[in-house]
C-alpha cells in the first residue's frame, strides 16, 4: 500500500525541511520526500495549505486501562489522541492493578496493539504497587520495552530507594519521568497558593511543594547519571533548576503542558473543578517563565498529562473534584493557538516540542521526523481552521476540560500511524 501526501508544508526538525513537499508513504515507512513526487500511488492526499508534521508524540498521558476503564481505555484513549495529532503515547502506570511488572506491561502492549489506533508505550512504576516500599521490576519491564519507569501521581519520598530505583533505570538504559511533589508538604492543599485559594477559603499548594523535589531529583540524578525527565513543570524556579542542570551537562529534560502555558490561577472561575490538577494552575510570574522556557530550549518538551475522569468525579468544587484534566484531543491546536501564532514559537518549535524532542528522550530513532526511512507517523494540520473547543465531541471518555468554548485555530486533517490511515477529519 502505498499513500501520496501532495503538495503539503513539510515541517521537518532533524533536516531542516520547512517548505513544500510531497512525501511518499509505503506500508509503514516514509519511501520518499521530495518536491514534486510523479509515482503512482493506492491513495493520494491533498495537503494543500496544511502543515505536514511528524505525528505527536506525548510523554505523559494516563490512559485508565486496566482497572478505571470507566475514565478511558486503550481503544477510547487511542482514538482521542489520533483526532489530536498524537501517533505515539506514553502510558503511566498508576492503573489498578499498578503496572509494576513485566507481564503487566506486555498485557498492557498486546491489548494496545489491537485496540489504539496509536501507538502505546506502557510505563512502569518505580516502586511495587507505587507504595513507596521496594522497587517495582524495573529489568523486566525494561526488557518489556518500556522506556522510563515514572511514579507519576506521587513522588517517590524515600530518596534513598528512589536513588536505587534510577541506578537499576540507569543500567537497563530507560529513564526517569518525575512527578515532582513533596506530599509532606501539602497539607490539604487543592490549588495554587494565592489570593485566589484565600478568597475561595481553600488550601494552597506552594510552589516549593514542587520546586524541592525538582532539586532533590536533579542531584540524584547527578549522582546516578540516569536521564530525568521532569512531568508537568509549573514553576518558574522548576525552569531555572532544569536550566542549572543543563547549564552542568545533565542528561535532565523539562516537560510543560499546555493548561501550564495558558492559564494562570486568576482564570479559575468561581469554583471549578475542571480547573483543578496537579501541579496547580499557577501564576502570572510561573507562566511567563514557562513560556520563555519553552521559547528559548530549556524546557523541551509539550506533553498533555491528560487525565481524563468521570463526570461524577470532577463535576464538583475545587475542594472535592479529582485531580486531572484531559488533553490529547486540544494539545496542538491550543499550541499553535498560544505560542505559534503569537510569535512565541515557531511550526518547526512546535514539531520539535510535540514530536521530534520526544523521540529523542525515548531513543525512538525512526520516529519524530518527516524524512526518508522514517516510521509513518504523520499529522497533516490545517491552521486556517477556527473553531471553539467543545467537550461534547470528544472522541474520548472524559470531559474534565477547562478549554471547552475556547476558540482556537489548527484542526487536524489526516493522522497517519504505521502507515495506516487512522483518522480523517469530517470537516473538509
Ligand atoms: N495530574 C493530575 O492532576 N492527575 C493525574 C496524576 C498526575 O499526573 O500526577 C491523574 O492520574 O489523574
Ligand atoms: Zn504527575
Ligand atoms: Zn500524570
Amino acid at each position: 500500500m502505498k499513500i501520496l501526501i501532495q503538495n503539503g508544508h513539510v515541517i521537518d526538525p532533524p533536516t531542516g525541511k520547512d517548505g513544500i513537499y510531497d512525501v511518499m508513504v509505503e506500508e509503514d515507512k516514509i519511501i520518499r520526500v521530495e518536491r514534486q513526487i510523479k509515482e503512482e500511488a493506492d491513495r493520494i492526499i491533498d495537503a494543500t495549505g496544511c502543515y505536514v508534521m511528524p505525528g505527536f508524540i506525548d510523554m505523559h498521558v494516563h490512559l485508565r486501562d486496566p482497572g478505571f476503564t470507566y475514565k478511558e481505555s486503550l481503544a477510547t484513549g487511542g482514538q482521542a489522541a489520533v483526532k489530536g495529532g498524537i501517533t505515539t503515547m506514553c502510558a503511566m502506570p498508576n492503573t489498578k492493578p499498578v503496572i509494576d511488572d513485566r507481564e503487566k506491561v506486555e498485557d498492557v502492549h498486546a491489548r494496545a496493539a489491537k485496540d489504539s489506533p496509536a501507538h502505546v508505550i506502557q510505563l512502569g512504576a518505580v516502586t511495587k504497587g507505587q507504595i513507596g516500599r521496594e522497587l517495582a521490576d524495573i529489568e523486566g519491564m525494561a526488557a518489556a520495552g518500556c522506556h522510563a519507569i515514572s511514579e507519576d501521581g506521587k513522588s517517590v519520598m524515600n530518596a534513598s530507594l528512589y536513588r536505587k530505583g534510577m541506578k537499576k533505570a540507569k543500567e537497563c538504559g530507560i529513564s526517569v519521568f518525575a512527578h515532582c511533589e513533596d506530599i509532606t508538604m501539602v497539607e490539604g492543599g487543592v490549588m495554587n497558593a494565592d489570593e485566589n485559594a484565600e478568597r475561595l477559603g481553600l488550601k494552597g499548594i506552594t510552589n516549593s511543594v514542587e520546586d524541592v523535589i525538582v532539586a532533590r531529583d536533579i542531584l540524584l540524578a547527578k549522582e546516578t547519571g540516569v536521564r530525568l525527565h521532569l512531568c508537568h513543570c509549573s514553576t518558574a524556579d522548576s525552569v531555572e533548576m532544569v536550566r542549572l542542570a543543563k547549564e552542568d551537562g545533565l542528561p535532565v529534560t523539562g516537560e510543560v503542558c499546555p493548561h501550564h502555558f495558558i492559564l494562570t490561577a486568576d482564570d479559575i472561575p468561581e469554583d471549578d473543578g475542571n480547573y483543578k490538577m496537579n501541579p496547580p494552575l499557577r501564576g502570572r510570574e510561573d507562566v511567563d517563565a514557562l513560556r520563555e522556557g519553552l521559547k528559548n530550549g530549556i524546557m523541551d518538551v509539550i506533553a498533555t498529562d491528560h487525565a481524563p475522569h468521570s463526570e461524577e468525579e470532577k463535576d464538583r468544587s475545587m475542594a472535592e473534584a479529582a485531580f486531572g484534566i484531559v488533553g490529547i484531543e486540544t494539545s496542538a491546536a491550543l499550541t499553535y493557538t498560544e505560542l505559534v501564532e503569537p510569535g512565541i514559537l515557531t511550526m518547526t518549535d512546535m514539531a520539535e516540542k510535540m514530536s521530534t524532542n520526544p523521540a529523542v528522550i525515548l531513543g525512538l530513532e525512526d520516529k519524530g521526523s518527516v524524512s526518508e526511512g522514517k516510521a509513518a507517523d504523520i499529522v497533516i494540520f490545517d491552521t486556517r481552521r477556527e473553531y471553539t473547543i467543545d467537550k461534547n465531541e470528544f472522541a474520548s471518555k472524559g470531559r474534565n476540560t477547562p478549554f471547552h468554548g475556547r476558540k482556537v485555530k489548527g484542526q487536524v486533517m489526516y493522522t497517519l500511524a504505521g502507515g495506516t490511515v487512522v483518522y480523517e477529519s469530517e470537516i473538509r
